[in-house]
């Protein structure tokens, strides 16, 4: 990876929305999968948090370390390799750019269509074939897991039917991306903060869920609704989700989109693995008849995925990406009444 110039460094200090914080936050709501009570847990995380930690998941061990290392072994080869499996277009490998629009990090990665991993990526997986099929294997894994954690959300929320949202990543024609991060060592920091430096900028992912996975390298933070960014202690062995911004919209806003941002470790790799649940891109993206209370108005204009995916790509990462899409003159607070809710 090539050292950032000073310019190029500069950028990294003007994302700064929410107020700073050090240490390791200790309330991450922590879900046991196989606990009878994760449905209620999951949903009152993914209202105050938009975010939480799975343990007893289920996914083989084998199959996250296979993956992991074959990410590792490609991120270790020589830059012009690494550069034949590029520029992102959006699918393949990118360094330092992130999406079209003049975002940087220090950061590498992969991004891969879910279900054509060799879309955008060239010859890349040709000759690799082991690689596709650890992608293969690790996608099918977590894209059970995560109709099943779509569930215990939809009957946390008494949404009927129990499906009506994993349905919607379930098909082939899903639009769901799987992303290998690599945020090498960085000793400098930022010159006005002293903090270390962005590996991946402030954003809220634009799908349904994230499904995120990285090795014991701290740098994820998340911004709690006071506004302040905590950093999540690391755990390898776990998975941690991400409300993204489609599912805020189907929840009508009783789900909040997480903010989230990745600082740099000064002497260590931080390697991350994240699926992003999508929908087919003609599918309505819009409040479910189910979770809105008697008169209730939905928050936001109705969109396709597609209409939705077109902006996203026009837009900045720290850009509030649903503004566009809110309807004025509508109560800002969410409704607060959830089914099923623990108390
Ligand atoms: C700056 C950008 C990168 C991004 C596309 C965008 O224009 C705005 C959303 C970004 C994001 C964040 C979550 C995922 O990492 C991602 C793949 C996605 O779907 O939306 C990235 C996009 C990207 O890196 O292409
Ligand atoms: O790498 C990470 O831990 C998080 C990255 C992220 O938020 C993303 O790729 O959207
Ligand atoms: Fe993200």
């Amino acid at each position: 990876m090539v050292v950032l110039s000073r310019p190029a460094l500069d950028h990294f200090s003007s994302i700064k929305t929410c107020k700073p914080t050090a240490g390791l936050f200790a309330g991450i709501p922590v879900v046991d999968f196989a606990d009878p009570n994760a449905k209620a847990l999951i949903t009152r995380a993914c209202q105050e948090f938009g975010f939480f930690k799975m343990v007893n998941h289920g996914i083989p061990l084998a199959t996250i370390n296979r993956l992991e290392s074959l990410a590792i072994e490609f991120f270790s080869l020589p830059q012009s390799q690494k550069d034949a499996a590029g520029p992102p277009d959006p699918f393949g490998y990118g360094n330092k750019r992130i999406g079209p629009n003049g975002d940087i990090g220090w950061i590498e990665y992969l991004l891969l269509h879910s279900h054509k991993p060799a879309a955008g990526a060239g010859a890349f997986f040709d000759s690799r074939r082991n690689f596709r099929a650890a992608v293969e294997e690790y996608v099918a894994a977590v894209k059970a897991m995560t109709v099943a954690v779509l569930e215990a959300m939809a009957d946390g929320l008494g949404i009927e039917p129990r499906n009506a949202l994993s349905r919607l990543v379930r098909g082939e024609d899903s639009d769901s991306c799987l992303r290998l991060n690599h945020y090498p060592p960085c000793p400098e920091v930022q010159p006005l903060t002293g903090q270390n430096l962005i590996g991946f900028g402030e954003h809220t992912d634009p799908q349904i869920i994230s499904v995120l996975r990285s090795n014991n390298t701290t740098g994820l933070q998340i911004c709690l609704r006071d506004g302040t960014w905590v950093s999540v202690p690391p755990d390898h062995s776990s998975f941690f989700i991400n409300v993204g911004d489609a599912l805020q919209v189907m929840t009508n806003g009783r789900f909040r989109s997480v903010k989230h941002r990745v600082l740099t470790d000064p002497t260590k790799s931080r390697v991350s693995m994240i699926y992003f649940a999508g929908p087919r891109m003609s599918e309505r993206i819009a409040a479910l008849g189910s979770v809105m209370e008697a008169g209730e108005e939905s928050r936001y204009v109705e969109f396709t995925w597609a209409e939705y995916k077109k902006s996203a790509y026009k837009s900045r990462l720290a850009d509030y990406r649903l503004g566009q899409f809110e309807k004025k003159n509508i109560e800002s607070s969410p409704p607060s009444r959830v089914p099923n809710s623990v108390s």
